[in-house]
Protein backbone atom coordinates (compact mmCIF):
# COMPACT_ATOMS: atom_id res chain seq x y z
CA UNK A 1 0.00 0.00 0.00
CA UNK A 2 1.28 2.97 -1.16
CA UNK A 3 1.36 5.88 1.26
CA UNK A 4 1.10 9.33 0.06
CA UNK A 5 2.18 12.00 1.64
CA UNK A 6 0.60 15.05 1.52
CA UNK A 7 2.25 18.02 3.62
CA UNK A 8 1.98 21.88 3.18
CA UNK A 9 4.44 23.63 0.82
CA UNK A 10 6.60 25.73 3.45
CA UNK A 11 5.75 29.68 2.74
CA UNK A 12 9.40 30.47 4.09
CA UNK A 13 11.50 31.11 1.76
CA UNK A 14 15.29 31.67 2.32
CA UNK A 15 18.20 32.53 0.22
CA UNK A 16 20.00 29.45 0.67
CA UNK A 17 16.62 27.24 -0.01
CA UNK A 18 15.94 29.11 -3.15
CA UNK A 19 19.63 28.61 -4.16
CA UNK A 20 19.12 24.81 -3.34
CA UNK A 21 16.05 24.76 -5.40
CA UNK A 22 17.47 26.42 -8.52
CA UNK A 23 20.58 23.91 -8.13
CA UNK A 24 18.61 21.39 -7.91
CA UNK A 25 16.42 22.44 -11.10
CA UNK A 26 19.35 23.99 -13.06
CA UNK A 27 22.29 22.45 -11.75
CA UNK A 28 22.52 20.50 -14.92
CA UNK A 29 23.22 23.80 -16.73
CA UNK A 30 25.38 26.37 -15.14
CA UNK A 31 24.05 29.21 -17.64
CA UNK A 32 20.94 28.97 -16.76
CA UNK A 33 21.83 28.61 -12.97
CA UNK A 34 23.69 32.24 -13.48
CA UNK A 35 20.69 33.81 -14.99
CA UNK A 36 18.91 32.48 -12.38
CA UNK A 37 21.02 34.27 -9.73
CA UNK A 38 21.23 37.69 -11.77
CA UNK A 39 17.80 37.86 -11.94
CA UNK A 40 17.07 36.80 -8.01
CA UNK A 41 19.59 39.88 -7.33
CA UNK A 42 17.53 42.34 -9.53
CA UNK A 43 14.54 41.08 -7.37
CA UNK A 44 16.12 41.84 -4.25
CA UNK A 45 17.47 45.15 -5.42
CA UNK A 46 14.18 46.01 -6.58
CA UNK A 47 12.21 45.39 -2.86
CA UNK A 48 14.79 47.02 -1.58
CA UNK A 49 14.19 49.81 -3.17
CA UNK A 50 10.66 49.99 -2.70
CA UNK A 51 10.73 49.41 0.80
CA UNK A 52 12.93 52.45 1.41
CA UNK A 53 11.42 54.45 -1.12
CA UNK A 54 7.92 53.86 0.76
CA UNK A 55 9.57 54.45 3.88
CA UNK A 56 10.77 57.63 2.23
CA UNK A 57 7.61 58.44 1.40
CA UNK A 58 6.22 57.66 4.50
CA UNK A 59 8.55 60.31 6.20
CA UNK A 60 7.84 63.15 3.38
CA UNK A 61 4.09 62.42 3.76
CA UNK A 62 4.20 62.32 7.19
CA UNK A 63 6.91 64.14 9.04
CA UNK A 64 7.97 66.62 6.11
CA UNK A 65 5.75 70.14 5.19
CA UNK A 66 6.45 71.18 1.87
CA UNK A 67 5.23 74.05 0.15
CA UNK A 68 6.30 75.63 -3.10
CA UNK A 69 5.99 78.92 -4.18
CA UNK A 70 5.87 79.79 -7.77
CA UNK A 71 7.60 83.12 -9.12
CA UNK A 72 4.26 85.08 -9.92
CA UNK A 73 2.80 85.02 -6.09
CA UNK A 74 4.63 88.10 -4.38
CA UNK A 75 5.36 85.70 -1.62
CA UNK A 76 8.22 84.50 -4.24
CA UNK A 77 9.74 87.85 -4.13
CA UNK A 78 9.45 88.08 0.14
CA UNK A 79 11.41 84.33 0.02
CA UNK A 80 14.14 85.65 -2.29
CA UNK A 81 14.76 88.40 0.35
CA UNK A 82 14.60 86.41 3.06
CA UNK A 83 17.25 84.53 1.71
CA UNK A 84 19.10 86.44 0.47
CA UNK A 85 19.39 87.74 4.24
CA UNK A 86 21.14 84.68 4.65
CA UNK A 87 23.64 84.22 2.40
CA UNK A 88 25.97 82.75 4.53
CA UNK A 89 23.89 80.01 4.34
CA UNK A 90 23.43 80.13 0.83
CA UNK A 91 27.57 79.83 -0.37
CA UNK A 92 28.22 76.90 2.70
CA UNK A 93 25.04 74.76 1.19
CA UNK A 94 24.55 75.51 -2.48
CA UNK A 95 24.69 72.82 -4.42
CA UNK A 96 23.94 72.32 -8.15
CA UNK A 97 22.34 69.41 -8.41
CA UNK A 98 22.15 69.22 -12.21
CA UNK A 99 22.17 64.84 -12.91
CA UNK A 100 25.60 63.69 -13.79
CA UNK A 101 24.05 62.35 -16.82
CA UNK A 102 23.00 65.58 -17.53
CA UNK A 103 26.54 67.39 -17.38
CA UNK A 104 28.19 64.60 -19.21
CA UNK A 105 25.68 64.57 -22.09
CA UNK A 106 26.02 68.25 -22.24
CA UNK A 107 29.92 68.10 -22.70
CA UNK A 108 30.22 65.83 -25.40
CA UNK A 109 27.19 67.05 -26.88
CA UNK A 110 26.52 70.73 -26.84
CA UNK A 111 23.27 72.28 -25.88
CA UNK A 112 20.51 71.80 -28.47
CA UNK A 113 22.19 68.81 -29.79
CA UNK A 114 21.61 66.24 -26.95
CA UNK A 115 18.75 66.85 -24.41
CA UNK A 116 19.25 67.16 -20.87
CA UNK A 117 18.49 63.93 -18.96
CA UNK A 118 16.21 66.67 -16.18
CA UNK A 119 14.06 69.68 -17.74
CA UNK A 120 11.61 71.71 -17.64
CA UNK A 121 8.45 71.68 -20.29
CA UNK A 122 6.14 74.15 -20.75
CA UNK A 123 3.37 75.26 -23.33
CA UNK A 124 1.55 77.80 -24.42
CA UNK A 125 -0.22 79.10 -27.39
CA UNK A 126 1.46 81.23 -29.77
CA UNK A 127 1.14 84.49 -29.29
CA UNK A 128 -1.87 85.78 -31.33
CA UNK A 129 -2.47 82.41 -32.41
CA UNK A 130 -6.90 82.54 -32.79
CA UNK A 131 -8.38 80.66 -30.23
CA UNK A 132 -9.89 77.49 -32.72
CA UNK A 133 -13.29 76.39 -31.26
CA UNK A 134 -14.79 73.23 -32.29
CA UNK A 135 -16.40 74.78 -35.57
CA UNK A 136 -12.70 74.94 -36.66
CA UNK A 137 -12.47 71.30 -36.77
CA UNK A 138 -11.92 68.62 -33.91
CA UNK A 139 -10.37 70.16 -30.84
CA UNK A 140 -9.00 66.44 -29.92
CA UNK A 141 -7.31 65.81 -33.23
CA UNK A 142 -3.56 65.35 -32.19
CA UNK A 143 -2.46 66.68 -35.50
CA UNK A 144 -3.84 70.33 -34.88
CA UNK A 145 -1.88 70.32 -31.67
CA UNK A 146 1.56 70.64 -32.94
CA UNK A 147 0.01 73.73 -35.08
CA UNK A 148 -1.34 75.28 -31.68
CA UNK A 149 0.67 74.47 -28.68
CA UNK A 150 4.33 75.52 -28.49
CA UNK A 151 6.63 73.30 -26.44
CA UNK A 152 9.78 74.67 -24.58
CA UNK A 153 12.15 72.84 -22.46
CA UNK A 154 14.97 73.99 -20.79
CA UNK A 155 17.33 72.21 -18.32
CA UNK A 156 16.74 72.43 -14.83
CA UNK A 157 19.37 73.65 -12.11
CA UNK A 158 18.38 73.09 -8.51
CA UNK A 159 20.51 75.36 -5.93
CA UNK A 160 19.59 73.99 -2.29
CA UNK A 161 20.17 75.00 1.28
CA UNK A 162 19.16 74.68 5.30
CA UNK A 163 18.33 78.17 6.99
CA UNK A 164 17.09 78.19 10.28
CA UNK A 165 14.15 79.69 11.98
CA UNK A 166 12.54 79.65 14.59
CA UNK A 167 13.97 76.61 15.72
CA UNK A 168 13.26 74.68 12.73
CA UNK A 169 15.62 74.30 9.64
CA UNK A 170 14.25 74.96 6.24
CA UNK A 171 15.11 73.08 3.35
CA UNK A 172 14.68 75.68 0.34
CA UNK A 173 15.00 74.37 -3.34
CA UNK A 174 15.66 77.37 -5.91
CA UNK A 175 14.62 75.88 -9.45
CA UNK A 176 16.42 77.65 -12.25
CA UNK A 177 16.91 77.27 -15.72
CA UNK A 178 19.96 77.43 -16.81
CA UNK A 179 21.76 79.76 -19.25
CA UNK A 180 18.62 82.11 -19.48
CA UNK A 181 18.40 85.48 -18.45
CA UNK A 182 15.09 84.99 -16.09
CA UNK A 183 16.51 82.32 -13.85
CA UNK A 184 14.49 82.09 -11.04
CA UNK A 185 10.72 79.55 -11.63
CA UNK A 186 9.70 78.73 -8.26
CA UNK A 187 11.31 78.02 -4.33
CA UNK A 188 9.84 74.94 -2.48
CA UNK A 189 10.48 75.42 1.21
CA UNK A 190 10.37 72.25 3.64
CA UNK A 191 10.61 71.50 7.16
CA UNK A 192 10.03 68.92 9.61
CA UNK A 193 7.07 69.88 11.18
CA UNK A 194 3.33 69.15 11.77
CA UNK A 195 1.99 71.90 11.75
CA UNK A 196 1.32 74.68 8.93
CA UNK A 197 1.82 77.53 11.51
CA UNK A 198 5.62 77.70 10.82
CA UNK A 199 5.00 78.40 7.03
CA UNK A 200 2.78 80.71 7.75
CA UNK A 201 5.31 82.14 10.14
CA UNK A 202 7.78 82.20 7.85
CA UNK A 203 6.27 83.97 5.13
CA UNK A 204 4.96 86.89 7.47
CA UNK A 205 8.98 87.12 8.21
CA UNK A 206 9.88 87.58 5.17
CA UNK A 207 6.89 90.05 3.94
CA UNK A 208 7.70 92.10 6.68
CA UNK A 209 11.37 91.97 6.23
CA UNK A 210 10.98 92.55 2.71
CA UNK A 211 8.29 95.70 3.42
CA UNK A 212 10.76 96.97 5.64
CA UNK A 213 13.42 97.74 2.74
CA UNK A 214 10.82 98.27 0.01
CA UNK A 215 9.75 101.24 2.42
CA UNK A 216 13.39 102.67 2.40
CA UNK A 217 13.49 101.92 -0.95
CA UNK A 218 11.83 102.58 -4.01
CA UNK A 219 10.82 99.11 -5.67
CA UNK A 220 11.68 99.50 -9.58
CA UNK A 221 9.72 96.30 -11.97
CA UNK A 222 10.82 96.05 -15.42
CA UNK A 223 8.89 93.53 -17.89
CA UNK A 224 10.03 89.91 -18.42
CA UNK A 225 10.35 89.67 -22.00
CA UNK A 226 13.09 87.03 -23.24
CA UNK A 227 12.07 83.99 -21.04
CA UNK A 228 8.79 82.56 -23.07
CA UNK A 229 6.63 81.57 -20.32
CA UNK A 230 6.92 83.88 -18.50
CA UNK A 231 7.00 86.79 -20.86
CA UNK A 232 4.30 89.10 -19.89
CA UNK A 233 5.18 89.28 -15.71
CA UNK A 234 7.03 91.43 -13.79
CA UNK A 235 10.39 91.17 -12.37
CA UNK A 236 11.66 93.34 -9.18
CA UNK A 237 14.73 94.47 -10.45
CA UNK A 238 15.78 96.97 -7.73
CA UNK A 239 15.35 98.44 -4.96
CA UNK A 240 16.60 102.08 -5.30
CA UNK A 241 17.38 104.84 -2.58
CA UNK A 242 14.30 107.10 -1.96
CA UNK A 243 14.68 110.58 -3.79
CA UNK A 244 13.20 112.62 -1.37
CA UNK A 245 10.95 115.42 -2.78
CA UNK A 246 13.27 118.24 -1.83
CA UNK A 247 15.62 116.67 -4.49
CA UNK A 248 13.31 117.55 -7.72
CA UNK A 249 13.83 121.16 -8.26
CA UNK A 250 10.81 122.68 -10.05
CA UNK A 251 8.63 125.70 -9.13
CA UNK A 252 6.75 125.22 -6.18
CA UNK A 253 3.19 125.45 -7.75
CA UNK A 254 3.94 123.00 -10.11
CA UNK A 255 5.33 120.79 -7.17
CA UNK A 256 2.35 121.51 -5.08
CA UNK A 257 0.11 120.59 -7.42
CA UNK A 258 1.56 117.31 -9.03
CA UNK A 259 1.57 115.86 -4.83
CA UNK A 260 -2.05 117.43 -4.65
CA UNK A 261 -3.48 115.85 -7.50
CA UNK A 262 -2.12 112.36 -7.04
CA UNK A 263 -2.98 112.56 -3.03
CA UNK A 264 -6.39 112.94 -4.66
CA UNK A 265 -6.73 110.27 -6.48
CA UNK A 266 -5.25 107.64 -4.32
CA UNK A 267 -8.11 108.78 -1.80
CA UNK A 268 -10.52 109.25 -3.93
CA UNK A 269 -11.29 105.22 -5.19
CA UNK A 270 -14.96 105.68 -4.09
CA UNK A 271 -15.31 109.18 -5.61
CA UNK A 272 -14.63 107.28 -9.22
CA UNK A 273 -16.48 104.38 -8.85
CA UNK A 274 -19.56 106.50 -7.44
CA UNK A 275 -19.76 107.73 -10.76
CA UNK A 276 -18.60 105.18 -13.31
CA UNK A 277 -15.08 106.57 -13.98
CA UNK A 278 -12.36 104.35 -14.15
CA UNK A 279 -10.07 105.13 -11.28
CA UNK A 280 -7.17 106.25 -13.73
CA UNK A 281 -4.61 109.03 -13.69
CA UNK A 282 -2.20 109.81 -16.70
CA UNK A 283 -0.01 112.43 -17.33
CA UNK A 284 2.53 113.21 -20.05
CA UNK A 285 5.99 114.31 -19.31
CA UNK A 286 7.82 115.98 -22.05
CA UNK A 287 10.47 118.24 -23.08
CA UNK A 288 14.09 118.67 -23.03
CA UNK A 289 16.28 115.58 -21.97
CA UNK A 290 17.67 116.05 -18.20
CA UNK A 291 14.85 118.47 -17.41
CA UNK A 292 13.51 116.30 -14.13
CA UNK A 293 10.78 114.19 -15.98
CA UNK A 294 12.52 110.72 -14.27
CA UNK A 295 12.86 112.50 -10.90
CA UNK A 296 10.08 113.66 -10.43
CA UNK A 297 8.25 110.38 -11.15
CA UNK A 298 11.03 109.09 -8.76
CA UNK A 299 10.85 111.54 -6.06
CA UNK A 300 6.84 110.96 -6.23
CA UNK A 301 6.83 107.36 -6.04
CA UNK A 302 9.24 107.41 -2.87
CA UNK A 303 6.43 109.97 -1.35
CA UNK A 304 3.53 108.05 -1.48
CA UNK A 305 5.87 104.92 -1.32
CA UNK A 306 4.40 103.22 -4.52
CA UNK A 307 6.40 100.91 -7.03
CA UNK A 308 7.59 101.84 -10.02
CA UNK A 309 6.77 99.53 -13.39
CA UNK A 310 8.68 100.48 -16.32
CA UNK A 311 7.94 99.67 -19.80
CA UNK A 312 9.86 100.88 -22.84
CA UNK A 313 7.06 100.24 -25.34
CA UNK A 314 10.01 100.26 -27.84
CA UNK A 315 11.61 97.09 -26.68
CA UNK A 316 12.19 94.07 -28.79
CA UNK A 317 9.50 91.22 -28.11
CA UNK A 318 6.93 93.24 -26.40
CA UNK A 319 3.58 93.37 -28.35
CA UNK A 320 0.14 94.47 -28.15
CA UNK A 321 -1.51 91.00 -26.04
CA UNK A 322 2.15 91.56 -23.82
CA UNK A 323 1.70 94.63 -23.23
CA UNK A 324 -2.04 94.32 -22.02
CA UNK A 325 -0.94 91.37 -19.85
CA UNK A 326 1.41 93.88 -18.00
CA UNK A 327 -0.68 96.58 -17.39
CA UNK A 328 -3.18 93.94 -16.09
CA UNK A 329 -0.41 92.87 -14.07
CA UNK A 330 -0.49 95.89 -12.15
CA UNK A 331 -1.28 96.18 -8.71
CA UNK A 332 -3.86 98.81 -7.45
CA UNK A 333 -1.40 101.93 -6.36
CA UNK A 334 1.44 101.67 -8.43
CA UNK A 335 3.14 104.26 -10.71
CA UNK A 336 3.14 103.17 -14.39
CA UNK A 337 6.14 104.60 -16.53
CA UNK A 338 6.18 104.08 -20.40
CA UNK A 339 9.18 105.78 -20.90
CA UNK A 340 10.14 107.58 -24.09
CA UNK A 341 6.79 106.79 -25.23
CA UNK A 342 7.51 108.19 -28.93
CA UNK A 343 10.47 106.94 -29.52
CA UNK A 344 10.43 103.27 -31.38
CA UNK A 345 6.66 103.17 -31.14
CA UNK A 346 3.60 102.40 -32.70
CA UNK A 347 2.28 105.61 -32.33
CA UNK A 348 5.36 107.42 -34.73
CA UNK A 349 4.42 104.74 -37.32
CA UNK A 350 0.83 105.65 -36.86
CA UNK A 351 1.20 109.10 -36.46
CA UNK A 352 2.55 109.08 -40.02
CA UNK A 353 -0.28 108.06 -41.52
CA UNK A 354 -3.51 108.95 -42.81
CA UNK A 355 -5.54 109.83 -39.66
CA UNK A 356 -8.48 107.62 -41.98
CA UNK A 357 -6.28 104.89 -42.13
CA UNK A 358 -5.40 104.37 -38.33
CA UNK A 359 -8.51 102.07 -37.85
CA UNK A 360 -8.66 104.34 -34.47
CA UNK A 361 -12.15 105.32 -34.06
CA UNK A 362 -10.67 107.85 -30.55
CA UNK A 363 -8.23 108.87 -32.42
CA UNK A 364 -10.77 110.45 -35.01
CA UNK A 365 -12.82 112.17 -32.13
CA UNK A 366 -10.23 113.75 -29.69
CA UNK A 367 -11.55 115.51 -27.09
CA UNK A 368 -8.84 117.99 -25.32
CA UNK A 369 -7.13 117.11 -22.20
CA UNK A 370 -8.49 117.88 -18.49
CA UNK A 371 -5.99 120.41 -17.65
CA UNK A 372 -3.03 121.09 -19.74
CA UNK A 373 -0.43 123.64 -17.80
CA UNK A 374 2.44 126.13 -19.65
CA UNK A 375 5.97 124.82 -19.30
CA UNK A 376 6.82 123.97 -15.55
CA UNK A 377 9.00 126.41 -15.38
CA UNK A 378 7.85 129.30 -17.64
CA UNK A 379 10.75 129.60 -19.37
CA UNK A 380 10.87 128.98 -23.07
CA UNK A 381 10.20 125.82 -24.90
CA UNK A 382 12.64 124.07 -26.77
CA UNK A 383 12.08 123.86 -30.65
CA UNK A 384 10.32 120.33 -29.94
CA UNK A 385 7.68 121.23 -28.36
CA UNK A 386 5.03 123.83 -28.54
CA UNK A 387 4.63 126.79 -26.68
CA UNK A 388 1.68 127.32 -24.02
CA UNK A 389 1.33 130.68 -22.68
CA UNK A 390 -2.01 130.40 -20.29
CA UNK A 391 -1.74 128.09 -17.16
CA UNK A 392 -4.78 126.19 -18.83
CA UNK A 393 -4.36 125.96 -22.51
CA UNK A 394 -6.57 125.14 -25.07
CA UNK A 395 -6.68 122.29 -27.67
CA UNK A 396 -5.67 125.07 -29.99
CA UNK A 397 -2.49 125.44 -28.14
CA UNK A 398 -1.90 121.82 -27.53
CA UNK A 399 0.83 119.79 -29.20
CA UNK A 400 -0.53 118.81 -32.69
CA UNK A 401 0.58 115.54 -34.55
CA UNK A 402 3.20 117.01 -37.36
CA UNK A 403 4.91 114.03 -38.32
CA UNK A 404 2.96 114.02 -41.86
CA UNK A 405 3.83 117.07 -42.31
CA UNK A 406 7.26 117.60 -41.23
CA UNK A 407 10.17 114.80 -42.77
CA UNK A 408 12.54 115.62 -40.08
CA UNK A 409 10.63 114.43 -37.46
CA UNK A 410 8.48 111.44 -39.20
CA UNK A 411 10.07 107.75 -38.52
CA UNK A 412 12.78 106.42 -39.52
CA UNK A 413 12.79 102.83 -40.73
CA UNK A 414 14.88 101.38 -38.16
CA UNK A 415 12.73 103.05 -35.67
CA UNK A 416 9.18 101.43 -37.26
CA UNK A 417 10.49 98.32 -37.40
CA UNK A 418 11.24 98.25 -33.92
CA UNK A 419 8.32 97.50 -31.73
CA UNK A 420 5.71 95.87 -32.86
CA UNK A 421 3.25 97.43 -30.38
CA UNK A 422 0.37 99.15 -32.13
CA UNK A 423 -1.31 102.73 -31.22
CA UNK A 424 -4.19 100.97 -30.60
CA UNK A 425 -2.90 98.07 -28.56
CA UNK A 426 -1.54 100.97 -26.49
CA UNK A 427 -4.75 103.16 -25.94
CA UNK A 428 -6.54 99.66 -25.28
CA UNK A 429 -3.81 98.55 -22.60
CA UNK A 430 -4.17 102.29 -21.35
CA UNK A 431 -8.24 102.54 -21.05
CA UNK A 432 -9.28 99.27 -22.30
CA UNK A 433 -11.70 97.54 -20.22
CA UNK A 434 -8.98 95.47 -19.22
CA UNK A 435 -6.87 97.93 -18.05
CA UNK A 436 -5.80 97.83 -14.09
CA UNK A 437 -7.62 100.16 -11.80
CA UNK A 438 -5.49 102.44 -9.13
CA UNK A 439 -2.35 103.03 -11.29
CA UNK A 440 -1.20 106.05 -11.83
CA UNK A 441 0.09 106.45 -15.93
CA UNK A 442 3.17 108.31 -16.38
CA UNK A 443 4.56 108.66 -20.37
CA UNK A 444 7.51 110.70 -21.14
CA UNK A 445 9.02 111.87 -23.99
CA UNK A 446 11.61 114.03 -25.70
CA UNK A 447 9.57 114.24 -28.48
CA UNK A 448 5.70 115.56 -28.13
CA UNK A 449 5.08 116.29 -31.74
CA UNK A 450 5.26 112.64 -32.58
CA UNK A 451 2.77 111.62 -30.37
CA UNK A 452 -0.99 110.61 -31.14
CA UNK A 453 -3.85 113.07 -30.35
CA UNK A 454 -5.51 110.02 -29.32
CA UNK A 455 -3.00 109.18 -26.40
CA UNK A 456 -4.70 113.01 -24.78
CA UNK A 457 -8.09 111.32 -24.57
CA UNK A 458 -9.59 112.21 -20.65
CA UNK A 459 -8.71 108.84 -19.07
CA UNK A 460 -5.16 108.30 -20.82
CA UNK A 461 -2.86 111.34 -20.23
CA UNK A 462 -5.06 113.58 -18.57
CA UNK A 463 -2.63 115.67 -17.35
CA UNK A 464 0.33 117.15 -19.69
CA UNK A 465 3.56 118.98 -18.07
CA UNK A 466 6.28 120.22 -20.46
CA UNK A 467 9.74 120.55 -18.62
CA UNK A 468 12.07 123.04 -20.31
CA UNK A 469 15.26 124.92 -19.77
CA UNK A 470 16.21 125.80 -15.90
CA UNK A 471 15.36 128.58 -14.34
CA UNK A 472 16.86 131.35 -11.96
CA UNK A 473 14.84 129.97 -9.22
CA UNK A 474 15.46 126.65 -10.07
CA UNK A 475 19.67 127.28 -10.12
CA UNK A 476 19.44 128.58 -6.72
CA UNK A 477 17.82 126.06 -5.10
CA UNK A 478 19.89 123.22 -6.63
CA UNK A 479 22.64 125.32 -5.98
CA UNK A 480 21.93 125.23 -1.96
CA UNK A 481 20.96 121.67 -1.74
CA UNK A 482 24.33 120.83 -3.81
CA UNK A 483 26.24 122.98 -1.13
CA UNK A 484 24.60 122.26 1.96
CA UNK A 485 26.28 120.68 5.07
CA UNK A 486 26.03 116.92 5.80
CA UNK A 487 24.83 116.59 8.45
CA UNK A 488 21.85 118.81 7.63
CA UNK A 489 21.72 117.35 3.97
CA UNK A 490 17.83 116.45 5.02
CA UNK A 491 17.38 119.58 6.45
CA UNK A 492 13.94 121.19 4.85
CA UNK A 493 14.17 124.56 2.75
CA UNK A 494 11.94 127.06 3.73
CA UNK A 495 9.79 126.69 1.08
CA UNK A 496 9.06 122.95 2.36
CA UNK A 497 8.76 124.21 5.62
CA UNK A 498 5.60 126.24 5.31
CA UNK A 499 4.19 123.59 2.55
CA UNK A 500 4.41 120.76 5.67
CA UNK A 501 2.89 118.04 3.43
CA UNK A 502 5.89 117.22 1.95
CA UNK A 503 7.93 116.84 5.16
CA UNK A 504 6.04 113.39 5.55
CA UNK A 505 8.20 111.60 3.40
CA UNK A 506 11.19 112.44 5.67
CA UNK A 507 10.02 111.23 8.72
CA UNK A 508 12.40 109.41 10.61
CA UNK A 509 15.31 110.82 8.32
CA UNK A 510 15.53 114.41 9.45
CA UNK A 511 17.19 115.68 12.71
CA UNK A 512 15.23 118.73 12.54
CA UNK A 513 17.26 120.59 14.93
CA UNK A 514 18.07 123.68 13.45
CA UNK A 515 20.69 123.94 16.49
CA UNK A 516 23.19 121.23 15.94
CA UNK A 517 26.33 122.27 15.27
CA UNK A 518 28.67 120.82 12.66
CA UNK A 519 31.92 121.11 10.99
CA UNK A 520 32.63 122.74 8.47
CA UNK A 521 35.24 122.47 5.70
CA UNK A 522 38.05 124.76 7.55
CA UNK A 523 37.22 122.48 10.91
CA UNK A 524 35.59 125.05 12.87
CA UNK A 525 32.59 124.56 14.25
CA UNK A 526 29.54 126.35 13.69
CA UNK A 527 25.66 126.61 13.36
CA UNK A 528 23.70 124.98 10.87
CA UNK A 529 21.24 128.01 10.54
CA UNK A 530 24.43 130.42 9.95
CA UNK A 531 25.84 127.66 7.35
CA UNK A 532 22.85 127.78 5.92
CA UNK A 533 22.79 131.34 5.55
CA UNK A 534 26.05 131.49 3.91
CA UNK A 535 25.07 128.75 1.55
CA UNK A 536 22.20 131.11 0.73
CA UNK A 537 24.35 133.77 0.08
CA UNK A 538 26.37 132.20 -2.27
CA UNK A 539 23.53 130.57 -3.84
CA UNK A 540 21.53 134.04 -4.49
CA UNK A 541 24.77 135.37 -6.56
CA UNK A 542 25.18 131.72 -8.44
CA UNK A 543 21.93 132.77 -10.12
CA UNK A 544 22.11 135.81 -10.53
CA UNK A 545 24.76 134.99 -13.10
CA UNK A 546 22.69 132.42 -14.71
CA UNK A 547 21.64 132.95 -18.17
CA UNK A 548 18.39 132.62 -18.87
CA UNK A 549 17.05 129.68 -21.41
CA UNK A 550 19.88 128.01 -21.64
CA UNK A 551 21.02 125.34 -19.38
CA UNK A 552 19.14 122.51 -18.15
CA UNK A 553 19.09 121.30 -14.38
CA UNK A 554 21.49 118.45 -15.27
CA UNK A 555 24.03 120.11 -17.11
CA UNK A 556 23.80 122.44 -14.25
CA UNK A 557 24.50 119.86 -11.93
CA UNK A 558 27.49 117.97 -13.67
CA UNK A 559 29.07 121.49 -13.97
CA UNK A 560 28.62 121.61 -9.85
CA UNK A 561 30.38 117.77 -9.35
CA UNK A 562 33.85 119.69 -11.10
CA UNK A 563 33.07 121.87 -7.51
CA UNK A 564 32.31 118.91 -4.78
CA UNK A 565 33.40 120.77 -1.71
CA UNK A 566 34.02 124.61 -3.61
CA UNK A 567 31.07 126.69 -4.06
CA UNK A 568 32.85 129.55 -3.98
CA UNK A 569 34.76 128.62 -7.22
CA UNK A 570 31.77 127.03 -8.56
CA UNK A 571 30.67 130.87 -8.59
CA UNK A 572 34.37 132.37 -9.72
CA UNK A 573 34.32 130.09 -12.61
CA UNK A 574 30.84 129.87 -13.76
CA UNK A 575 30.54 132.71 -16.29
CA UNK A 576 33.58 131.82 -17.84
CA UNK A 577 32.20 128.26 -18.63
CA UNK A 578 28.96 129.53 -19.77
CA UNK A 579 31.10 131.86 -21.92
CA UNK A 580 32.76 129.52 -23.09
CA UNK A 581 29.65 127.51 -24.36
CA UNK A 582 29.34 125.33 -21.34
CA UNK A 583 31.52 122.43 -22.22
CA UNK A 584 31.18 118.93 -20.45
CA UNK A 585 35.38 118.50 -20.73
CA UNK A 586 37.41 118.35 -17.71
CA UNK A 587 37.64 121.64 -15.58
CA UNK A 588 40.92 122.67 -15.23
CA UNK A 589 41.59 124.51 -12.30
CA UNK A 590 44.55 127.06 -12.13
N1 LIG B 1 14.27 119.42 -12.25
C1 LIG B 1 15.22 118.64 -11.74
N2 LIG B 1 15.30 118.48 -10.42
C2 LIG B 1 16.28 117.71 -9.88
N3 LIG B 1 17.20 117.06 -10.58
C3 LIG B 1 17.16 117.19 -11.90
C4 LIG B 1 16.17 117.97 -12.55
N4 LIG B 1 16.37 117.92 -13.87
C5 LIG B 1 17.44 117.12 -14.05
N5 LIG B 1 17.91 116.69 -12.88
C6 LIG B 1 19.08 115.81 -12.69
O1 LIG B 1 19.60 115.55 -13.99
C7 LIG B 1 19.74 114.17 -14.24
C8 LIG B 1 18.76 113.72 -15.34
O2 LIG B 1 17.46 114.02 -14.90
P1 LIG B 1 16.18 113.19 -15.35
O3 LIG B 1 16.57 111.80 -15.69
O4 LIG B 1 15.11 113.40 -14.36
O5 LIG B 1 15.83 113.95 -16.69
P2 LIG B 1 14.76 113.56 -17.79
O6 LIG B 1 14.00 114.81 -18.10
O7 LIG B 1 13.98 112.39 -17.35
O8 LIG B 1 15.72 113.18 -18.98
P3 LIG B 1 15.40 112.28 -20.25
O9 LIG B 1 14.30 112.95 -21.01
O10 LIG B 1 16.69 112.26 -20.99
O11 LIG B 1 15.01 110.95 -19.72
C9 LIG B 1 19.48 113.49 -12.92
O12 LIG B 1 20.71 113.25 -12.31
C10 LIG B 1 18.70 114.47 -12.09
O13 LIG B 1 19.06 114.39 -10.75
Amino acid sequence: MSKIKISRPKTSISLGRLQGEARRYFGSNPILLEAGKVVLAAVMVEVTRRVTSSINNAINQGLILRATIPSSDPAYDWLIHFIRQHTSALSKSTKDSIPFWTDYLEAMYPTGRYPPKEMIIRSKLPTNAPLKTEEHGDPNDPSRAKDEVELFTLPTKTINMDIPFEGHTFHFVLETNSGQKERNLKISVSSFSRSREIFHSLIYHSRTLYLAKSHSRLSIYIPRLTTHWWVGSWNLTSFKPIRPWESVFLPQSVKDGVLRDTREFLENKQFYQDRGLPWRRGWLLYGLPGTGKTSLITALASHFKLGVYIVNVGAKGLDDEVLMKLVMDCPKKCILLFEDISLDTALIKLAAQDPDDRGDTDSKDVLPPIQTRKPVNGNTTSSDVPTSSDELTSDANKPQDASSTNPEIAPTKEESNRSSVTLSGLLNAIDGLAASEGRILFCTTNHVRRIDPALSRPGRCDVWLEFTYATTDQAHELFKFFYQPDSAEALPSPNAVTLGNTMENLDGLLDTSFEKNVFTDNGTEKNVQENLEDIDKSAKEFASLFPKDRLTISSLQSYLMHFKNQPEKAIGYFTTWVEEGCKYTFIQED
